[in-house]
């Protein structure tokens, strides 16, 4: 799915700004009836989530649909356009009503949908546009929300009945099996754009390395212009503007001359543009020459063995919730060469475009994430029989991919986070791997595919090892033998020679310890400062230990905030950086430490 740009012949309308809303219930909106009598006056920020733009615990805390409302113009210059409405992301259902009519529904808080409006709309008029959008999580939906008993890390008393009476007496609410706060509404931008009446609807590039020589696999796809036979035709443009090859047709190959390939940062980043036409229509996408591979233990980028150095991130802030805030996406990459780390994980649901652009460009290296986070109800129950969550999880990884497939800085695809894979390791193995199956599949550069493991016992676990790399979230010293980091490196080890053994690249890819900004202790423990630095010291000192372990990403980049909960002070504590991105003793730790690592080569 190509993303909405204006150029010579398109044209984008961004609807961001203030909308008008009101919190609605948790009945599902009829078509018309609803819609027509909505009564949304309450000023409201598009794109945001709605949680925390109101003082109000109904904000906060909503369970339900909310409504959206605007009315917009289509200007009569746009005549003889096809118009389309574009979603960026709206969480984590939607329904979409233009005039009063259903125009769209979609599922899935963090992937774009649209509907063309050619037809529903003239030049000149005037439209209404309400959108219902539906924060429910459960076991249908992607994150998981439990159906009964706790949220995620909820504390409980089972058994006690004047607890189980409250928890069946008090107002229904979702409850997260997920570690991040339920943000939800039109997180990320809605906007109008135009496209000829025959247009490109999608590129794909496949790029490789033949000696110097850059080698790309094109595919154009094309609608509306009917069986005329008229070729699209493609041209590669370097960064100074000069053309480096040229084709014509739906698919072929182009040859670039002593190619520049795309480097993670300190490397350089280049960055091609693939100008694409066809009939009247245009369309640039950018894209890098970078290869990559998993060859024994190593994960090479452009042949070279390369090390992970960053983090699991949040889309999280103050204010905006979940919402794009481009300033702070810029932060946070300038804060990322701070730290002289060099890619993160997009946990744990798809990040909005804009990033994978700016990390395209900055050449920061992406695991990009679903939000198959929560699959798991313990020892008794089997998630992979009693949820009701695959065809929808196939539908975002097909959604995923045709959204990303291009951006050089996604070099692995994470299909979920810490399912349960330890008690019904049988149902586990058959639900991932044939998942494992689709994913390659449907990446027309077949890049390397993985999900990452909680912390389990990984002898009983089937699917970790069968990934292309094992991604492996370990608390050794914080859930587990806390405060103890002598025991904690004494298991990791234990842990570490059982990996050894599969021959797989191995990387952590969450380790953590939850620290108070401001607490400080001479002889460190749990939740002070020195605590956090010391903790990844002395497990870092482990991993350098191994040439089969390719990589550390911290948990987390930055605190963050989750739902209320007897361990959740204010949110989560395990950021580098606080909230506000001040960094902690550990950030500075990390960024002495990963200034000496390099990029490539580190374990060779
Ligand atoms: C008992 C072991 C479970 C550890 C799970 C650790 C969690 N991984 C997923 C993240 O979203 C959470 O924030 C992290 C944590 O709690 O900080």
């Amino acid at each position: 799915m190509l993303y909405p740009r204006i150029n010579a012949v398109r044209n984008v309308i961004d609807l961001s700004g203030i909308w008008n809303f009101c919190l609605g219930g948790t009945e599902e909106p009829q078509d018309m009836v609803d819609a027509a009598k909505l009564h949304a006056v309450e000023p409201i920020a598009v794109p945001a989530s709605y949680n925390d733009q109101k003082e109000e615990r109904a904000y906060r805390n909503h369970f339900g649909w909310v409504f959206y409302k605007r009315t917009f113009s289509v200007p009569v210059c746009l005549a003889g356009q096809r118009l389309v409405l574009r979603f960026d992301a709206v969480t984590h259902r939607a329904k979409v009503y233009l005039n009063g009519r259903l125009l769209v529904e979609h599922k899935g808080g963090f992937l774009p949908f649209e509907a063309e409006i050619t037809e529903l709309v003239k030049p000149g008029e005037t439209a209404e546009l309400v959108v219902a959008a539906d924060n429910h999580v459960n076991h249908s939906t992607l994150p998981v929300g439990n159906e009964s008993a706790t949220a995620f890390f909820g504390s409980d008393n089972p058994g006690v009945p004047s607890v189980e009476a409250a928890k069946l007496w008090r107002r229904p609410q979702n409850l997260p099996n997920f570690d991040f706060f339920n943000y939800a509404g039109i997180n990320r931008p809605v906007r109008l754009y135009t496209t000829p009446q025959a247009y490109i609807s999608d590129i794909t590039l496949v790029p490789d390395v033949q000696g110097t020589d850059g080698i790309v696999h094109y595919e154009i796809r094309t609608q509306g212009g009917g069986d005329g036979g008229e070729n699209p035709h493609i041209a590669v443009f370097d960064a100074q503007g000069q053309c480096v090859a040229r084709s014509s047709g739906a698919e072929g190959v182009l040859t670039i001359p002593q190619a520049k390939l795309w480097w993670p940062y300190p490397g350089v980043p280049y960055l091609y543009t693939a100008k694409v036409s066809f009939r009247d229509d245009v369309y640039e996408e950018t894209f890098g020459i970078r290869t990559v591979e998993v060859k024994g233990t190593q994960f090479l980028i452009n042949g070279k063995p390369f090390y992970f150095k960053g983090f699991g991130k949040h889309e999280d802030a103050a204010f905006c919730g979940r919402g794009l805030d481009l300033c702070l996406d810029v932060k946070d990459v300038n804060l990322i060469h701070w730290l002289h780390a060099n890619s993160f994980r997009t946990s744990h649901y798809p990040y909005a475009e804009e990033m994978y652009d700016l990390c395209d460009r900055e050449g920061i290296v992406i695991i990009d994430e679903t939000p198959a986070v929560g699959i798991g109800a313990g020892e008794s129950s089997n998630p992979y029989e009693t949820f009701s969550i695959r065809n929808h999880h196939e539908e975002v990884l097909r959604d995923l991919v045709a959204r990303d497939k291009n951006h050089p800085c996604v070099v692995m695809w994470s299909m979920g986070n810490e399912p349960d894979t330890e008690h019904f390791p049988e149902s586990a193995y058959e639900y991932w791997h044939s998942l494992y199956e689709l994913t390659h599949e449907l990446d027309p550069q077949d890049r390397p595919v993985t999900f990452v493991c909680c912390q389990n016992n990984y002898e009983k676990d089937l699917v970790t090892r069968t990934m292309d790399v094992v991604c492996i979230n370990r608390y050794y010293g914080w859930y587990n033998l806390s405060g103890d980091l002598d025991a904690a490196c004494y298991a990791w080890n234990l842990e570490l020679d059982f990996w050894e053994k599969t021959g797989k690249p191995v990387m952590v890819t969450e380790y953590g310890a939850d620290t108070i900004a401001g607490i400080h202790q001479c002889v460190p423990e749990m939740f002070s400062e020195e605590f956090q630095m010391e903790y990844y010291a002395r497990q870092n000192a482990e991993f350098d230990k191994r040439s089969f372990f390719i990589g550390e990403h911290v948990w987390n980049f930055a605190d963050f905030a989750t739902i209320q909960g007897c361990m959740r002070a204010d949110g989560n504590k395990k950021g580098l950086l606080t909230r506000d991105r001040r960094p902690k003793l550990a950030a500075h730790y990390f960024r002495r430490r990963w200034e000496k690592i390099p990029d490539f080569g580190y374990k060779a």
